[in-house]
Order: structure tokens, then sequence, then C-alpha cells
């Protein structure tokens, strides 16, 4: 069996101002690091082979902080543009309250949240996802393969695209679908990465996560499955002894 763990960045400093970031290499906050800090200490006894970021620095430094947090800084680790936020374009700097006052917030929802209509000048989650998964099966399936557990700490809506695929996500759940800073997500994977393991749980030194299979049950929209499930809107992320901040910022 193979762990494969993705992990949005820590508070960036344009989260905290609610502006439109994208491909901006903007730093972490202080918050942010202490959010990676705490994604570490929940993944203590979880050994890594391999991990994967993007070229922005508020990924490789959360990434930096949770190897240090687990004591795994040997471990290789590859940076890649393919992992990147989605570019914004002409969005980017902007405050995202201002640019729904000026544009409307529906205009402002389908930029953020719908699978093909890009932002002017930049990139549509769908093609986010194509660059996105097209790195996914040439690095980091290989590892998982070979039984090898995988770190993956990227951005909101890299990870959005890559778990759409993973958990066979329709392009309206997507569309509902936010990822917490710094909150693990944990897949299990068999060696053909084909056969749904049963969902587990793995204890770390501190904490249970809950693992889950790589493709869900197609029939079940899993984003409502889990609302229904935990009746609160924690999303996939559980498990961490800490509330899930799903708000989108
Ligand atoms: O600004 C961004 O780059 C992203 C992630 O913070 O924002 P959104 O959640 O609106 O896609």
């Amino acid at each position: 069996m193979a762990l494969l763990v993705l992990i949005r960045h820590g508070q960036s400093q344009w989260n905290l101002e609610n502006r439109f970031t994208g491909t901006v290499d903007v730093a972490l906050t202080p918050h942010g690091r202490q959010e990676a800090r705490l994604a570490g200490h929940h993944l203590k006894g979880i050994r890594f082979s391999v991990a994967y970021t993007s070229d922005l620095r508020r990924a490789q430094e959360s990434l930096q902080i949770i190897l240090k947090e687990i004591g795994q800084e040997h471990i290789p680790v590859y940076r890649n543009s393919a992992l990147n936020e989605r570019n914004y374009g002409d969005l980017q700097g902007l405050n995202k309250l201002e640019t729904a006052e000026k544009y409307g917030a529906q205009q402002v929802m389908l930029w953020r949240r719908s699978f093909d209509v890009a932002p002017p000048h930049g990139e549509s989650l769908k093609d986010t996802q194509q660059r996105v998964l097209r790195y996914y099966h040439s690095q980091i399936e290989p590892h998982l393969r070979q039984g090898e557990n995988v770190l993956v700490v990227a951005h909101g809506n890299s990870l959005r695209a890559l778990v759409m695929y993973l958990d066979q996500l329709s392009q309206d759940a997507i569309s509902h679908y936010d990822l917490p800073t710094a909150t693990p997500l944990v897949y299990t994977f068999d060696a053909d990465l084909k056969k749904c393991i049963a969902p587990a749980t793995i204890k770390t030194n501190d904490s249970t996560l809950v693992t889950r299979p790589p493709a869900v049950n197609k029939k079940l929209d899993p984003v409502i499955h889990h609302k229904r499930e935990e009746g609160r809107d924690t999303k996939y992320a559980k498990g961490l002894g800490k509330r899930n901040r799903s708000k989108t910022n």
C-alpha cells in the first residue's frame, strides 16, 4: 500500500489580504508557518520516499517546515511549475471582495470555481488540470506504483484539479469543493492504482488520519455524501483534531 498525502500551503500574505494570488510569488504569514508546523505534527510517523512542490515559495516553505517537523529533510524534493497555482491572469493582485463588487458576485464565482471558464488572460481549472495531471502521471504515479509514500505540497486550485481526478468528482461537485490551508488529505493506493481500497485509518504518532480510496463510488457525490455523513461541512480532511476552515478566501 502506498500513501499519497496532498497539502495546500499555509496561509500566505495575500490569503490574509483576500487578494487573488495565482502565480504571484507571495510569502507565508507567521500564521501560515504555524499551520505548516501543525500539519507536519499530524504526519509524524509516516515515512515519505519523495516530496513534490511547485516553484512558488509559499508551497516550498510550507514543505520545508513540514519536512523539518517530521525529521525527513533528507528526502528528495522536486519543484516544478506544473504544480503551481492556477494563473489568475488579470485578477492577480486584486481584492476578491472589491472584484465581486465591480463585476458581480456571480461572475467572480464563475472565474473562481467553474471548471472551464478562465479569468481574463488566465487559466481555467481545466487548463490547470491538464498540466497537473501530465506531471502527476509521469512523475508521481510511478512512485505510488512501487509502494512508496509521496508528499505533495501545492496550491488550492492545482490540488483541487488533482482531487477532482482522484475522486472522479463531477464539474458541479468540484465547484463546491475548497481545500483548507495546511490540512493533509491522505489517499491509499494498491500497486495497480486502480483497485479501491476500503477507507482505513492511519495511525501517526499523534493523530488518526482518515484515508480514502483513490476512486469513490461514482454514483455518490462524495462531497454531499460526506456532508450528510458528518452533518457539517468538513469535506474530506478529517480526524486532525481541529476544525477545518473550508471558507474560501
Ligand atoms: O488567489 C488564489 O490564487 C486562490 C487561492 O488562494 O484563490 P481562490 O480560492 O479564489 O481560487
